[in-house]
Formats: C-alpha cells, sequence, structure tokens
C-alpha cells in the first residue's frame, strides 16, 4: 500500500489540474484505509468513552422522560386546582418542566451520535491539559458534575472550529483564555458506532470536511455543527452589536452560517435574546421551506421568519394587492420585447423608488404635510368657541410634539373628547351667570317684577337651551373639528406624491431628471389607478407610514438577520434598520448573485455609507465555496468573469473534485428534452436525490415540464412563485427562484446565443443556475452556445 502511495506521489510530483484531481483523490482513499477508527491507537479508550457516553444518555432519557410525565399530570392537577390562574408554584414547575422537555429533545436528537469533536486543552498555568468533548448539546454526569460534553455554542468550544493545534486563545466571560491546544480530533459516529477518528494535523488534508460534503442532498439545507470552518465560526460568533455584513460567494455557506449564529446568540444571550425578538427576513417562501429543518435541528424554534413583503404589510395593518413581480423582471430581462429607452425607464423607477432619495423626498413632503396639519379655525359649538386655534396649536407643537404626527392627532382627538364635557361645564356655568347677571340687572332696574316676568323666562328658555346643546352636541362638534384636519390616510397620501411628478420634481430638489420623473408619475398613476401596488413600493409606503405614524420600541427586534441581502434596495434595508432596536444586524449576501442589482445593491460599501452611517458596522468575506465540486466552480468563475466587475471575489472551491461540467449541443428543445429524460434515469441510479433542470424563464420552465412529465418522470414537479414547498426529486425551476437553493445536479436547459447575452443580467442569471449543484452540472444549447460559454475548452467536457 505505502509503495503505491509513494509510486503515485513521485508521477505527480509536478501535477496537471488533472492529476491533482486524481492525487486528492487518492490520498483520501488512502487515509480512509489507513484512519479507520480500529487502527486508531486510542481506539479502544475513544470507543468505551462513547459506549459509557451513550449509556448515560440513554438513561438521562428515561429519567427525563419520567419526569416529564410526571411533571405534566403535576401541573395539569395544579393548573386545575387554582383555577386556571397562574400561581408562583405554577410558572416555577413549568418552567422546570419545559427546560427538562427541552433537554429530553436535544439528548434525543443525539442519541446516535453525541459528539463529533474533541480537544486537549492546557490553559496557562495548568499543570495538565483537560479534555473536552464537543456535540450539540452538553451532557453532565450527575454524580461527579463532570461535563461529558460540551455544547457547541460555548465560548471553549470554539478552539473546535478555530483553534490550530499549539498557543490559542479564546473569549470567555470572564476574559480572554490563553493556553496550548494539544489535541483537536474529529469522530464519525453511526448509530453509536464509532466509524473513523481524524486528527487535525495528522490528516493530510480537512477529510472530515470531505466526507461531509460528499453527501447527496435531498430537500432541505442541514445543519454544519460537526464541520463548521474557521472564517464561518468567526461570523456565527461575532460581536453582536453592531451591523455585521458578509460578501460571501455562491455556496459559502451564508445561509447555513446565519441560522448557526442564531442558535449561537440564543444560547449565548438567553437573557436576552428571546425568539419573539429575532427576526429573519427570506426572500420568498420557497426559501422559508428549504431552510425550515435546519433551526429545529440546532434545537432554536419559533423564530420570526418573514419575506420583506410580509412584514410591511403586518406593519401597515393591511393587505394590499401587488403587482406581479416576474413581469418586470421578464421585461428587463428579455431584450428582445422592449424598447431600450423604456427598459432603461423601468430599472431607474425600479430603482428610484427603492433610493434614499426617494426617502429624502418623503421628509420633505411629511414637513409640508404637517406644517398646517392643525386648521386655523376654532373647535366652536354655536359660535362659542370651546378650543381655540391657539389652544389645540400649541398642544400639537408643544405638549404632544414627542410623538409622530398621527399617532398625536389622535391623541389631541382623545384629550378632546375626554375633556370637553369639563370644558362645556364651565361654559355652560358662564353661561348661567351672565344670564343670571342680566337677570339680576332686570330686576334691579324696574319696581315691579310682574311686567318683566316674560322676559326673564324667555332669557332661562335661552339659558337652558343653550347649556343643552352645549351638552348634546360636544362629541358631534369634536368629531366634525377633526373632519377638517387633512387626511392623513397613508396610501392616498404615498400614491398622490408618486403620481405627481411635479410634486416629486418640488420635493427632489433637481437631484433626478424630469422626464424620469415623468415617467414615474406616470407609470406609477397606472397601476394605481387598477388598485395595485408594486413591490417596490412597499418600502417608501413604509416609510411614510413609519414618519408619520412611528413605530414603538415594543415592537422593535434586538436582531436582524438579512439573507440574499444583494437583491434588497438601500431604502428596504433603511426600514428594517428602524425595525431593529439596537442596530444589530447579520445581512448576507453575494453581488456576483445580485439579478435583481436594478433595485438592489451593487456594493456593500455603499449600503455601510448610506444606510448604517451611524452605527457600528463591519464588512467580511467568505471566499471559499463549499458546495459545488473544484471543476464546477472553476467553471462559474470564468462565467462570472464576463461581468468585468473589478471588485468580484471569485469563489475559492474547497477541494472536492468531480466531473467537469458538460457542454451538450442539440439540434431542438425536443431533442435536449428526450438527452435530459434518458439521463434523469441514470443520474437517479447513480442515487442522485435531488436534480433541477433550470430553465430561463417561468414560460420555458412550464414549456419543458409539460413534455417531460410525459416522459415517464413520475416524481417531477414544475416550480413557480407561488409554490411554497420543495420536496425534493427532479424540479423543472427557473433561474431566478433556484437562487439560494441547491441540487446533487443541475440542467441548464437553454444556454444558446440568443437566450443568454453578454449584459449583466444574463450573467448573473446563468451563473446562480450553474453554482446550484453540488456534484453534476449539464448545459444544452442549440445551434450555437451562448457567448458566455465561450471560455477556455480544458474547464468543461463536450458531450
Ligand atoms: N463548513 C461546512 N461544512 C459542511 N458543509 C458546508 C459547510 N459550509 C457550507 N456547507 C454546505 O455548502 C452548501 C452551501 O451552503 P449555503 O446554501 O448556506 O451557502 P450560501 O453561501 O448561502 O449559498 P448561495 O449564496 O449560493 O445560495 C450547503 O450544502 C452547506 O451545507
Amino acid at each position: 500500500m505505502g509503495f503505491i502511495f509513494f509510486y503515485i506521489l513521485y508521477r505527480i510530483s509536478v501535477p496537471s489540474f488533472h492529476r491533482l484531481t486524481a492525487y486528492f483523490k487518492f490520498i483520501i482513499l488512502y487515509w480512509r484505509c489507513l484512519m479507520q477508527a480500529k487502527n486508531h491507537p486510542e481506539f479502544n479508550m475513544e470507543d468505551k468513552y462513547l459506549k459509557d457516553t451513550c449509556e448515560l444518555i440513554d438513561s438521562e432519557i428515561i429519567y427525563l422522560a419520567d419526569e416529564v410525565e410526571k411533571a405534566d399530570e403535576e401541573l395539569l392537577k395544579l393548573k386545575r386546582s387554582v383555577g386556571g390562574n397562574y400561581s408562583d408554584d405554577v410558572i416555577v414547575k413549568n418552567t422546570i418542566y419545559e427546560a427538562n422537555k427541552r433537554k429530553l429533545n436535544q439528548l434525543r436528537s443525539v442519541d446516535d451520535k453525541p459528539y463529533f469533536g474533541r480537544i486537549d486543552f492546557k490553559e496557562l498555568g495548568k499543570d495538565e491539559h483537560e479534555t473536552f468533548y464537543v456535540g450539540k448539546t452538553s451532557l453532565t454526569k450527575k454524580d461527579t458534575n463532570k461535563m461529558l460534553i460540551i455544547d457547541w455554542r460555548t465560548p471553549m468550544a470554539s478552539l473546535y472550529y478555530s483553534g490550530e493545534i499549539g498557543e490559542v486563545m479564546y473569549k470567555a466571560p470572564e476574559g480572554l483564555i490563553i493556553g496550548d491546544l494539544e489535541l483537536k480530533r474529529q469522530y464519525e459516529i453511526q448509530k453509536k458506532e464509532l466509524i473513523n477518528i481524524f486528527d487535525k494535523g495528522l490528516t493530510p488534508m480537512d477529510e472530515y470536511l470531505q466526507t461531509a460534503l460528499w453527501e447527496k442532498k435531498d430537500n432541505r439545507l442541514k445543519d454544519i455543527v460537526n464541520t463548521i470552518q474557521g472564517e464561518q465560526n468567526d461570523i456565527i460568533r461575532a460581536d453582536k452589536e453592531k451591523a455585521l455584513i458578509v460578501q460571501g460567494v455562491a455556496g459559502s455557506g451564508k445561509t447555513t452560517i446565519v441560522l448557526h449564529r442564531i442558535a449561537y446568540l440564543m444560547y449565548t444571550y438567553q437573557d436576552i435574546f428571546d425568539a419573539e425578538k429575532l427576526l429573519i427576513v427570506v426572500p420568498n417562501n420557497l426559501f422559508l421551506n428549504y431552510i425550515s429543518d435546519v433551526l429545529p435541528d440546532l434545537g432554536v424554534e419559533e423564530i420570526k421568519q418573514s419575506t420583506f413583503e410580509d412584514i410591511v404589510m403586518s406593519l401597515l395593518g393591511e393587505e394590499y394587492k401587488l403587482t406581479d413581480t416576474e413581469t418586470k423582471f421578464y421585461q428587463l430581462l428579455d431584450y428582445k420585447g422592449l424598447s431600450e429607452e423604456y427598459r432603461r425607464n423601468l430599472q431607474l423607477t425600479s430603482y428610484f423608488k427603492g433610493s434614499m432619495t426617494l426617502k429624502n423626498i418623503i421628509d420633505k413632503y411629511v414637513v409640508d404635510l404637517t406644517l398646517d396639519l392643525v386648521p386655523q379655525i376654532d373647535l366652536k359649538i354655536n359660535d362659542i368657541t370651546i378650543y381655540s386655534y391657539n389652544e389645540v396649536l400649541k398642544m400639537y407643537e408643544k405638549d404632544y410634539k414627542y410623538l409622530p404626527v398621527v399617532p398625536r392627532s389622535k391623541r389631541i382627538q382623545k384629550y378632546m373628547e375626554a375633556n370637553i364635557s369639563e370644558k362645556v361645564k364651565v361654559i355652560q356655568d358662564k353661561v348661567t351667570k351672565k344670564c343670571d347677571r342680566k337677570i339680576q340687572e332686570m330686576k334691579d332696574s324696574v319696581d315691579d317684577i310682574e311686567t318683566i316676568r316674560g322676559k326673564i323666562r324667555r332669557i332661562y328658555n335661552k339659558r337652558d337651551r343653550i347649556n343643552q346643546e352645549l351638552e348634546g352636541s360636544m362629541y358631534k362638534a369634536v368629531k366634525e373639528y377633526f373632519n377638517q384636519w387633512k387626511n392623513l390616510d397613508i396610501l392616498t397620501l404615498y400614491q398622490n406624491l408618486l403620481s405627481d411628478s411635479q410634486k416629486l420634481e418640488k420635493y427632489s430638489n433637481g437631484e433626478v431628471d424630469k422626464d424620469i420623473l415623468d415617467f414615474i408619475s406616470n407609470y406609477s398613476k397606472k397601476i394605481f389607478d387598477n388598485g395595485m401596488l408594486e413591490r417596490e413600493d412597499l418600502a417608501a409606503l413604509s416609510y411614510l407610514d413609519l414618519k408619520l405614524e412611528g413605530l414603538s420600541l415594543k415592537s422593535k427586534y434586538n436582531h436582524i438577520i438579512v439573507d440574499e441581502a444583494q437583491d434588497y434596495s438601500e431604502l428596504q434595508m433603511y426600514i428594517l434598520r428602524q425595525l431593529s432596536s439596537n442596530d444589530s444586524f447579520t445581512i448576507v449576501g453575494d453581488i456576483s448573485q445580485g439579478i435583481h442589482s436594478y433595485k438592489g445593491i451593487g456594493d456593500w460599501k455603499e449600503l455601510m455609507e448610506n444606510v448604517f452611517k451611524s452605527c457600528d458596522k463591519e464588512l467580511l468575506k467568505l471566499k471559499k465555496c463549499y458546495r459545488s465540486t473544484m471543476e464546477i466552480m472553476n467553471f462559474a468563475n470564468e462565467v462570472i468573469k464576463k461581468w468585468k466587475k473589478e471588485e468580484i471575489t471569485l469563489a475559492e472551491p474547497v477541494l472536492r473534485s468531480g466531473d467537469k461540467p458538460f457542454i451538450l449541443r442539440k439540434n431542438n428543445d425536443q431533442e435536449i428534452i428526450k438527452d435530459i429524460s434518458s439521463r434523469l434515469k441514470e443520474l437517479k441510479k447513480e442515487g442522485h436525490k435531488s436534480i433541477a433542470i433550470i430553465c430561463k424563464t417561468t414560460e420555458e420552465s412550464t414549456k419543458v415540464y409539460e413534455i417531460l412529465k410525459d416522459t415517464l418522470i413520475d416524481d417531477i414537479h414544475l416550480i413557480t412563485d407561488k409554490d411554497v414547498f420543495y420536496n425534493g426529486g427532479v424540479v423543472v425551476i427557473p433561474a431566478y427562484l433556484s437562487k439560494g437553493l441547491e441540487f446533487d445536479v443541475v440542467m441548464v436547459f437553454n444556454c444558446s446565443n440568443d437566450n443568454y447575452i453578454d449584459n449583466e443580467l444574463h450573467i448573473k442569471l446563468l451563473y446562480v443556475s450553474i453554482t446550484r449543484p453540488l456534484h453534476k452540472l449539464f448545459i444544452y444549447y442549440k445551434d450555437k452556445p451562448s457567448v458566455l460559454l465561450d471560455i477556455n475548452s480544458e474547464y468543461f467536457n463536450i458531450l
């Protein structure tokens, strides 16, 4: 064995790219044979530790299950005895019950595989090292209080992910701990059996990671606690008191990491991180479903995960009818359909609606709206002033100034309604006194009172009538008075602004061309007249709402996570910042995948400057791709280079080698579909669980799906923007919807020269498609290949 190894090593001592691939594959095989757990010098000790730990977990599970069952009954009785009230006793017992139940679930989920790593750490000043086994959840031996497993989120476990053998340090609540990391060991455990042991520093490359990456994937993203890499660990454990922005290449683990970060934050800051105070913003519901397993697997439940649209609609308390997003996207994508000028204006409109320029326009608009909000009239009943203009103005400009405009006017109205009867009483007294005075004067001026009795009666009648009228119409008067205030219906105000180019021009201070503003107002008016809004309108609409209505602190979040952030506009980000109580963010995205860059973020630095200027922030980069093989990622890098943007970060593939992408020429759609159909059967036989046929548009996807579904493929599904579930198997999906997802194999349906042209949007769309596969990539074209495939032939195979 050793001889063959060195012979091969000699033959490839000056390796070419292909030899290098073979070289790594060979080394992995060699080490797998050599490092079978049983061959490890410490196998017996490790095997015993595993068996003892598993036994202890089993007995702990039995104990906890019993406790939970008993507590369940006890709590029920207790709650009945206190008539459903929450007594202190119930609260305490309930807390213990919930904690036991959680621990029971956690232990059950790790029963087969209690830990995955070990570190031996000798703290500076101590004589001996201590050994720590690292797992998804901690385990303590009750009688000795010895920690048998530490939780992966503890400060000490950070060494498992980031530490190299030798001198290390880690941050603990009590300060910086320095020492020597003497051993870092990884275990492959299956069903309580020790399969493999890997010692860091002895294995030639991270074989443990490679094993994880070779797995076939089905329909959901999985947790990666066993194999989190150092650069990822830094992000997961990054300081929470800032806006952390992560630019990560396709497949660098951005989505996975943010979910692990949540688990970390929830564990580390249990006292302040309530699940309700965390928000994850995701691009669509399909994506939500795709990531839905990870948090429960990490023991985290009930985190609010929402699309931006849903957040805004719940903020505004309205369900708006939105135009179809796809239509505009395809109008921008399809260079054949519309005039260049129209497409440019369409892009500028989308950009404008999500820009800080519109935010500034709204600021000025609101100043004007609220300038003379209090009408210059008194609140009168029958010509008697109850509240003068100046009195109300004082309330508006002084007493309630701390409130945003709409709640302020509502508060003033409430105040008036609550106090008007008092006010009226005072006025009634005045009326009565005036009347009494008048009658007295009359009495004093005559000798015979009988002569004026009729007059007196009339005065009394008038007094009673006035007083009755004051009392009877006071609430109505308040209502009528407020009807004369300006209407602050947010939607109407927003639509008035956006569909009026003169208003836009007035407030934009010449920052935007008049022609564009005319286009924006005409375009928007048509949409509003149809009773609709665009998705792009929602950020500005909610900004107007926040300006006028405000938002209470209690409805704000302690930490906000944004995935696929490159597709959000600056104004959307600004709104999210308003929803944060402390500017604590984790924002991840990839500019190269910004297929909505016409309205989204083109540059993280601009985002930091324009939106997060006043807060603590940091930009980190993830350059390694863990998803796709080297060959696929090298090919994808060549495609994205066509974008010719200077600051593109090319992905560094993790050394996992497979087939080079296959490029296939066919004469027509039927031939492509026939080939896909026969290949699908082969690929399924090879054990691939998820295969995507990615088309440029929904229309193309539907056409392909209709034909494919009749060719004996039983589990094929069409995915459109209406879909919420992705259940694995074979799917036909439009490229833009595949963003964020991954598949064992991807087949790009039609990458012909007339379908993908050399422009930013097409390059990015193709890049998104070809960075989805883990293991294999097939690209079909008809007649002539797209110019985007015009790359060095060493990067692909032709079939
Ligand atoms: N440290 C790791 N160990 C094992 N697998 C990993 C690791 N990091 C990432 N992966 C895997 O890489 C794949 C890509 O991860 P993920 O989808 O989170 O990346 P992403 O950066 O969000 O991708 P994209 O931007 O292309 O959608 C997933 O299958 C994930 O499990």
